[in-house]
């Protein structure tokens, strides 16, 4: 990890209408940190995600990148161009449902080198072999290669998901309810994989989850949520294992309906 941010959002707010999404949230994330963001449904989570990664127009604060030539750029001050760029070849976005973020009428083969041409590779020996050899990380078998996502499990599909997402070698990675709709036995599963993959990659990642085991296992910092405002934040250890907020204590101790 560097000394300087990769992300910094500072005093960042959504209003919907008269009504609080999230609430001057501020925190800086530095290369190869995981943050996840935890809370009970409606706290704010997702829209802080969304206006963080420009899928969302914030009412307030800013929200500054360092782009990979090292500059730190205020992301309203892109233009729509270079944000759609950056969202293609530099950033990552996992969605709870896999059919969000793949094409489901193209092959899992052309859902990976869909993104590889994104990003100018134009060679189409290694496009496929690059695909095989995500679709093998991903522990989905080579011979699936030219089947669409339709015809896969939802495991698999979120795995696809994750492959498209990372052949790129993104920088940042954000993660809405990663394995929220998948069976108990297919999230230990896909958990373990993206920790892998994660850390392998020494990638940045924010994950949105409900599910606190997630955050435990895949982040370094959590940040606590409730109606729209951070409460609490901190190393996951230090506040999954000592939570100084009421509602954390609330929310660790599984009280509170999430
Ligand atoms: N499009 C919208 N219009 C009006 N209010 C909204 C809209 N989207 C979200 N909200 C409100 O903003 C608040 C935060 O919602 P958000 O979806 O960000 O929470 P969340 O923590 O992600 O919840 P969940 O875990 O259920 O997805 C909630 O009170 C919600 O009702």
């Amino acid at each position: 990890m560097t000394d300087t941010p990769l992300l910094s959002v500072a005093a960042l707010t959504r209003l919907y209408g008269r009504h609080v999404g999230c609430k001057d949230v501020s925190f800086d994330l530095y290369p190869g940190e995981i943050l996840a963001i935890v809370g009970e449904s409606g706290s704010g989570k997702t829209t802080l995600l969304n206006c963080i990664s420009c899928r969302l127009a914030a009412s307030g604060g800013s929200v500054s990148y360092r782009m990979r030539d090292g500059e730190t750029r205020d992301l309203a001050g892109l233009s729509e161009a270079e944000r759609r760029f950056l969202m293609r070849t530099d950033w990552g976005f996992v969605h709870q449902n896999p059919a969000d973020g793949l094409r489901m009428r193209v092959s899992a083969g052309a859902n990976i080198g869909e993104r590889m041409m994104a990003v100018g590779d134009r060679h189409y020996g290694r496009i496929r072999s690059t695909a095989e050899d995500w679709l093998s990380r991903v522990e989905i078998p080579g011979a699936r290669i030219d089947d669409r996502p339709t015809a896969f499990s939802g495991g698999m599909r979120q795995r696809l998901q994750i492959a498209r997402n990372l052949v790129t070698a993104p920088r940042l990675v954000f993660m809405d309810e990663p394995t929220g709709g998948l069976d108990v036995s297919v999230q230990a599963r896909l958990l373990d994989l993206l920790r892998g993959l994660v850390g392998e990659m020494g990638l940045s990642a924010i994950v949105v989850t409900h599910d606190l085991a997630v955050a435990r296992l895949l982040s370094h910092r959590i940040m606590v949520m409730k109606a729209g405002r951070v409460i609490e934040s901190g190393l996951t250890d230090r506040v999954l294992d000592d939570p100084q907020h009421a509602y954390t204590q609330l929310l660790v101790a599984s009280i509170l309906e999430v």
